[in-house]
């Protein structure tokens, strides 16, 4: 009897953990394929179990997404490790999404990187539903033209020192753009003048300065899209629910990236804390200050049910957004102009007539100058926004089911915009390889014929850049300044093709490189 029933109780054991194994790999499998379920329809290349097209976006760059619109449509799946997003490539398609059903659209999707970076959540740029809605509301205000021709005299003086002796040398131009960026936004945001972009003479370099800008660069260039960011980070692109564990006990472990981020991001919100805790008091004190953060306190005072949502880790978030988004992006959309316009000497020439027939060079443009006096200058940011689109994804995620270009996406697919591909479409933008600012002359043929939706850097509908006016004003003024000092070659230093990383924003990989000659006027 015993005999017969130890001869069961090995078979059954057997079973029960043949079972238990199929039953963990179905539930890992319905785990990694959930999300893929409601969008299968949707055209796409074939995914790799995990990595799903992460190993395509390593090897091709954000070019892909041009490739694959071409292949499959304006609207396709890419799945970045498990999770598919759809691809939204087209300019028709983006006005549905960004306008006309914004209802559906109005949050952003948090990727593996952010979800990473406790620091880069609660910002305008991921927080979500009414929260959003209340603190865009009480922010807004701060960037009407009324108040950004204020900030202009600010950003002259930042520019003027910044520009002030480039001498005939060598220069690191990305790197001084981020300086001069970081600045401007630090003075408009915090009233603190961080005094990294004066000339290295005036420096007070005690290594605190030189620190920040190194977390500050590295906080944001890690923030990436590919299979190179820390341990959890990709941990959270293949198996989400493993990130937020790993990451808590990486960050202990010295030496591991997740640790050095970590670090990294605490010193900076830490440093960040302080000044906008010593703003608030001040601001108390000073109720006429016009900086960002005592504008926010403003706003949420004037703005029903805004004090709920500015606590005050919110007001260092949305403060350290807006050195982060305020700085990185405005300096390597600079950076790209003077690249673009030294290697197309055409262009140089008519940018500088423009700036010479502006009227003497100590003349400083007021807001309506800006806006009126330069169309030239106008299509050369325009193009060279396109030629290289910053932010060549816009992430959103739909709050219900709804039918986007004959699909209909079920509640929380991640919907993206592909503001790159919209920049490269041959349809809007004929030999779109070739930068040719005149593309964008109101008068011109190809200006007119284009979609009004066909460029668009800085996003669409209620959620689009609320930095856009600030960063042209700075762009326009910057460029101004440069100009009439300066003409650009490229440094013996600098690589061709131009090398980008792709990031959440795109970055240089090694920097752009030129030489300043100065004017003889
Ligand atoms: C060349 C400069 C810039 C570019 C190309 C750029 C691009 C963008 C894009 C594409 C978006 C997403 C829009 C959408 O979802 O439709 C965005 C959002 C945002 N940008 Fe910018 N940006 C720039 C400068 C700035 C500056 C200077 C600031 C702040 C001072 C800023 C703050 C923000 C914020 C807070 C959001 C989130 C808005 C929201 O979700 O409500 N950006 N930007």
């Amino acid at each position: 009897m015993m005999e017969f029933l130890a001869n069961l109780v090995e078979p059954l054991l057997v079973l029960k953990i043949a079972l238990s194994i199929l039953v963990a790999a179905a539930g890992a499998l319905v785990y990694l394929y959930a999300p893929y379920w409601g969008v299968r329809r949707i055209p796409g290349p074939p995914a790799m179990p995990l990595v799903g097209h992460l190993p395509l976006l390593a090897e091709h760059g954000p070019e892909i997404f041009t490739t694959l619109a071409k292949r499959y449509g304006p609207i396709f799946r890419f799945h970045l490790g498990r999770q598919p997003l759809v691809i939204v490539a087209n300019a028709d398609l983006c006005r549905e999404v960004g306008i006309k059903k914004f209802k559906y659209f109005s949050n952003r999707s948090i990727p593996s990187p952010i979800a990473a970076s406790p620091v880069h959540q609660k910002g305008l740029f991921f927080t979500r539903g009414a929260r959003w809605s209340t603190m865009r509301n009480a922010i807004v205000s701060i960037y009407q033209p009324s108040h950004l021709a204020t900030l202009i005299p600010t950003m002259q003086d930042f520019i003027a020192s910044a520009t002030e002796d480039l001498g005939s040398n060598d220069i690191a131009l990305s790197d001084l753009s981020l300086r001069l960026a970081t600045d401007v936004i630090g003075k408009a945001a915090f009233g603190v003048d961080f005094g990294l972009s004066k000339p290295c003479s005036q420096r007070n370099e005690d290594g605190q300065v030189q620190e920040f800008i190194n977390q500050h660069v590295y906080s944001t260039s890690q923030v990436k899209m590919d299979l190179t960011g820390s341990f959890s980070i990709i941990l959270g692109a293949l198996i989400p629910f493993l990130q937020e564990p790993f990451r808590q006990i990486l960050k202990r472990i010295p030496g591991t990236m997740d640790w050095k981020l970590d670090r990294t991001n605490k010193e900076l919100s830490t440093r960040l804390d302080k000044i906008v805790q010593s703003r608030i008091k001040q601001a108390n004190a000073d109720p006429g200050s016009k900086d960002f953060v005592s504008l926010i306190l403003g706003a949420r005072d004037a703005e029903k049910g805004a004090n709920k949502a500015f606590t005050s880790d919110y007001i260092s978030a949305l403060a350290y957004e807006h050195l982060l988004a305020g700085s990185t992006t405005t300096s390597f959309t600079l950076s790209t102009i003077v690249y673009l316009v030294a290697g197309h000497p055409d262009v140089e020439k008519k940018v500088l007539e423009e700036i010479d027939g502006f009227g003497p060079h100590d003349l400083m443009p007021t807001a309506h100058d800006l806006q009126h006096k330069f169309p030239y200058l106008d299509q050369v940011i325009k193009e060279a926004m396109r030629f290289y689109t910053v932010s060549p994804l816009v992430a959103r995620e739909t709050s219900a089911e709804v039918n986007i270009g004959g699909y209909v996406l079920p509640k929380g697919t991640w919907v993206w915009l592909a503001l790159g591909v919209l920049a490269k479409d041959p349809e809007n933008f004929p030999e779109p390889e070739k930068f040719k600012p005149e593309r964008f002359d109101p008068e011109g043929e190809e200006e007119k014929r284009r979609h009004p939706y066909a460029h668009i850097p800085f996003g669409l509908g209620p959620r689009a850049c609320i930095g856009q006016k600030f960063s042209l004003q700075e762009l326009k003024l910057s460029l101004i300044h440069l100009y009439r000092k300066y003409m650009f070659t490229y440094s013996p230093l600098m690589e061709k093709p131009l090398q980008i990383d792709y990031g959440v924003v795109l970055n240089f990989r090694h920097g752009v490189k030129v030489r300043a000659i100065k004017r003889d006027v």
